[in-house]
């Protein structure tokens, strides 16, 4: 092992515009959030590999002898576009997911193994143990499962020794070169692969750089200028699969191709026309009439959003109640429940976060554009979570 001990952290995100239809090709808008994931890993010498994710409940421990019978004879050391098909139904049948169980502790534990077993296949399997916390809510819309397979890349491709660990003595913080965060985005990208089914790759881009892009056909652009942006989140607590969600938009588009894609064109023009006045707001004076363009592109989104069957009656009510305060909101992520962002002009006094949590909702104001993967002393980690990191 090259690494005895890690801690890591990854930012979630939130989708500004565009999510749904990048799956298909299209534009997306995304900025990282102050929210992180939070992994550690530690070598062992029990002949054991332990997991700990204790925000889904799952704590789960093999001996190496076991997960050696799982390597296949093909296994690629190689990151691409495509799983390893014969691992993926060999780890299925070994977690126990089947078709229609889309248990939440049964796809982490997948891409888990799936990352594990593809890195060190070819050679030693090693003894450790991976534990990970996140401030994120899980399967909510802010790229919780984006956060975690970055966290599970980096740490696992820096016990491979693939890539270096970049934490000098004496740092508390440090990030990976350009060279190491293409790979961890890619391991990433097959982590989002199982739990996601048919991931664009945004969430795991924005995981692995953090701050404002925009993500186009796999093309990651940062956007190095950005207005500051006040952004309220608020989840509505109702459970959904973004797995589940991206499909049923697929059936969509195949059964009404000339229907469906005008408004995936329409979404690219949205996320388009955002950058724009995005920039101009850091070249000239920001105006009302700016905010105005804001708010009204964030509604027709979220028509959208609910032609693609993607809504929910509680998304509703969040741009009903935000509304009757003069403030616009749409889903984030892939809907269905899940979260939803407001926008918030500068000074504005928010009467309405109390309206929301009136209606059983979770409700914040978040600041936007934090660092991507990045590892930490132990130092650097504020006491709470550090305690759960250290505890198993
Ligand atoms: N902290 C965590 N510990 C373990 N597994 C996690 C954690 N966070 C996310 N996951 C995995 O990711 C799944 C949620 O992913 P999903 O893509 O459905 O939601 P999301 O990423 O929060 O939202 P979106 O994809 O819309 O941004 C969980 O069911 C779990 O398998
Ligand atoms: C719904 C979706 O567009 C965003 C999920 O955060 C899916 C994806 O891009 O992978
Ligand atoms: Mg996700």
């Amino acid at each position: 092992m090259h690494v005895k001990e890690c801690i890591l952290s990854a930012p979630g995100k939130a989708i500004l515009h565009g999510e749904h239809a990048v799956v298909h090709g299209k534009m997306a808008l995304a900025v990282s959030l102050n929210l992180r994931t939070y992994l550690r890993l530690k070598a062992t010498s029990d002949g054991k590999v332990c997991i700990n994710f204790p925000n889904i409940s799952t704590l789960l421990c093999w001996d190496l002898t076991e997960l050696k019978l799982l390597v296949p004879d093909t296994c690629k050391k190689e990151d691409g576009k495509l799983l390893n098909a014969e691992l993926v139904k060999c780890l299925r049948e070994f977690v126990g997911v089947t078709n229609g169980n889309l248990d939440t502790s049964n796809m982490a534990t997948l891409a888990f193994l799936y990352i594990y077993i593809s890195i060190f296949g070819t050679g030693e399997l090693p003894s450790l143990t991976v534990t990970v916390w996140s401030e994120l809510p899980t399967g909510a819309g802010l790229g919780s499962s984006a956060a975690f397979s970055v966290c599970l890349a980096a740490a696992l491709l820096c016990a491979s020794g693939a890539i270096t660990a970049p934490l000098r003595e004496s740092e508390h913080t440090a990030r990976w070169c350009q060279e190491d965060l293409e790979l961890i985005n890619s391991w990433a990208f097959q982590g989002e692969m199982i739990i996601h089914g048919n991931p664009s790759g945004v969430d795991n881009a924005v995981g692995t750089w953090g701050g404002m892009l925009r993500f186009l056909s796999g093309k990651i652009i940062p956007l190095s200028r950005v207005p500051l942006l006040r952004i309220l989140l608020t989840n509505t607590k109702v459970p959904r699969s973004t797995k589940v969600l991206v499909a049923g938009v697929k059936d969509k588009i195949n059964k009404f191709p000339t229907i469906m894609t005008p408004v995936l064109d329409s979404v690219d023009a949205i996320s388009c026309t955002c950058e724009k006045v995005l920039s101009e707001m850091t070249h000239e004076p920001i105006t009302g009439e700016h905010y105005n363009i804001l708010e009204e592109l964030i509604d027709i989104n979220q028509h959208h959003l609910n032609v693609m069957g993607v809504g929910h009656p509680a998304l509703d009510t969040l741009c009903r109640v935000t509304l009757a305060r003069g403030l616009h909101s749409k889903l984030t992520g892939a809907g269905g429940g899940g979260c939803g962002i407001t926008l918030l002009r500068p000074g504005e006094v928010i009467y309405t976060v109390q309206d929301l949590r009136d209606c059983g909702f979770d409700c914040w104001e978040t600041s936007i554009g934090g660092p991507g993967i990045q590892q930490h002393s132990p130092h650097a980690v504020k006491d709470d979570i550090l305690e759960i990191l250290n505890h198993y």
